[in-house]
C-alpha cells in the first residue's frame, strides 16, 4: 500500500507535455500552433478549477523551451503578489534576464488574474504592453468576465471544460493500476460524480481513499466527507413514506457514522432534492428547497445541528402526509 509520504499524485502524474493533457482537444491543437510557430501572443485561460489551466501553460513552455523551462518562465500569483508594484518589480527583473536561444520571448504566467481589482489590472495592461517585446503573458482566470476589456481584447482566450467522464475515469484507471491500488469500478463512478470534472480532486480523492486499502464506494465517501447518496436518498424517501422515526434513525446513523456535520447533511439533501433519483412531486421539491434553505442559514449562524434537521423531517414527514405523496 501506498505511504502517506509519497509524493502527491497530481503532482506526478500531471501531463508534462501538450501531448500528454487528457481532454481540452480544441485548446490544445491551437497551442500545439504556437510551438510549431515558435510565436505566440499573450493568451487568456478561462475555466473552473483542476480542468488543466496551470499544467497546460507549464506543458506549452516546456514543449517551446525545452525542459529547463523554467528559466524562461516567471511564475506569479496574483492573489500572494501584495500588489502591482510587487508584480511589475518582478516582471521588469525577469524581462532583463536572458532570452531563450531560439524563441525571443519568454513567459509570464499570472495565476488567478480576476482577483485582482481593475486598476491593478490596468496598470497590467500597461506592463504587458511595455514588455511585449521579450515577454508573453499567460493570465489564468476561473471568471473571464472579471478580466477587463482591455487585456480581454489583448489576448488570445482560450476556455477550458470539466473533463469529460469518461477521460476522467480512463486516467483514475491508469494512475490506481500504476500505483498498484485495488479498486472497485463503481468508485471510480463515484469518484467522478463528487469530482464534477475536476482532475485535481478525483486523483485527490482517489489517493486519500487508497490509504484506507481496496478503493470502495464506502471508503470514496468516507474520505470526502460525504454520506452517500443512496443513503440520504433513502432518509428523505423514508420521510417522504410517512415514517419520520425510521427517517431520523438514518439520519443519526449519516451523522455518527460518518461523522458530518449538520452543514454537511443539509449540503447533501439539498443535492439529493435536485436529483432525479428521487421522487416526489415538484411543487413539495420547492417548499423542500426553500425550507432547508433556512435550516441550513441557521445551522450556519450555530443552532443544533439534530434539533434543525430533525425538524426537516419532520416537516417532510408531514407535507407529504398532507399532500398525500
Ligand atoms: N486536462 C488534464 N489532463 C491531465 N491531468 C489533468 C488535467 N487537468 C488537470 N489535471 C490534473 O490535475 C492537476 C491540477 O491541474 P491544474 O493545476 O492544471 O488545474 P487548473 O485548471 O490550473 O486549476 P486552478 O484553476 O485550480 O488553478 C494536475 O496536476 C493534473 O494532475
Amino acid at each position: 500500500m501506498s505511504s502517506v509520504l509519497e509524493m502527491l499524485w497530481v503532482e506526478k502524474y500531471r501531463p508534462r507535455s501538450l501531448d500528454d493533457i487528457v481532454d481540452q482537444k480544441h485548446v490544445v491543437e491551437r497551442l500545439k500552433q504556437f510551438v510549431k510557430q515558435r510565436n505566440m501572443p499573450h493568451l487568456l485561460f478561462a475555466g473552473p478549477p483542476g480542468t488543466g489551466k496551470t499544467t497546460a501553460a507549464h506543458a506549452l513552455a516546456h514543449d517551446l523551451f525545452g525542459e529547463n523551462y523554467r528559466q524562461y518562465m516567471l511564475e506569479l500569483n496574483a492573489s500572494d503578489e501584495r500588489g502591482i508594484n510587487v508584480i511589475r518589480e518582478k516582471v521588469k527583473e525577469f524581462a532583463r534576464s536572458r532570452t531563450p536561444p531560439e524563441i525571443p520571448f519568454k513567459i509570464v504566467l499570472l495565476d488567478e488574474a480576476d482577483n485582482m481589482t481593475s486598476d491593478a489590472q490596468q496598470a497590467l495592461r500597461r506592463l504587458m504592453e511595455l514588455y511585449s517585446s521579450v515577454t508573453r503573458f499567460i493570465l489564468i482566470a476561473n471568471y473571464p468576465s472579471k478580466i477587463i476589456d482591455p487585456i480581454q481584447s489583448r489576448c488570445a482566450f482560450f476556455r477550458f471544460q470539466p473533463l469529460s467522464k469518461q477521460d476522467v475515469i480512463e486516467r483514475l484507471r491508469y494512475i490506481a493500476e500504476n500505483e498498484g491500488v485495488d479498486y472497485e469500478e463503481e468508485a471510480l463512478d463515484a469518484i467522478y460524480e463528487i469530482s464534477e470534472g475536476d482532475m485535481r480532486k478525483a486523483i485527490n480523492v482517489l489517493q486519500a481513499a487508497s490509504y484506507l486499502g481496496k478503493v470502495t464506494v464506502d471508503a470514496v465517501y468516507r474520505v470526502v466527507g460525504m454520506a452517500k447518496p443512496r443513503e440520504v436518498r433513502e432518509m428523505l424517501a423514508t420521510a417522504l413514506k410517512g415514517d419520520f422515526t425510521a427517517a431520523r434513525s438514518l439520519l443519526r446513523k449519516i451523522m455518527i457514522e460518518y461523522g458530518m456535520s449538520g452543514e454537511d447533511v443539509a449540503r447533501q439533501i439539498h443535492r439529493e432534492l435536485f436529483s432525479t433519483e428521487l421522487k416526489m412531486p415538484e411543487e413539495l421539491r420547492v417548499l423542500a428547497a426553500d425550507y432547508l434553505g433556512e435550516v441550513h442559514y441557521r445551522l450556519v449562524e450555530g443552532s443544533d445541528d439534530d434539533i434543525q434537521l430533525s425538524a426537516f423531517l419532520a416537516w417532510l414527514t408531514m407535507m407529504s402526509r398532507k399532500l398525500e405523496v
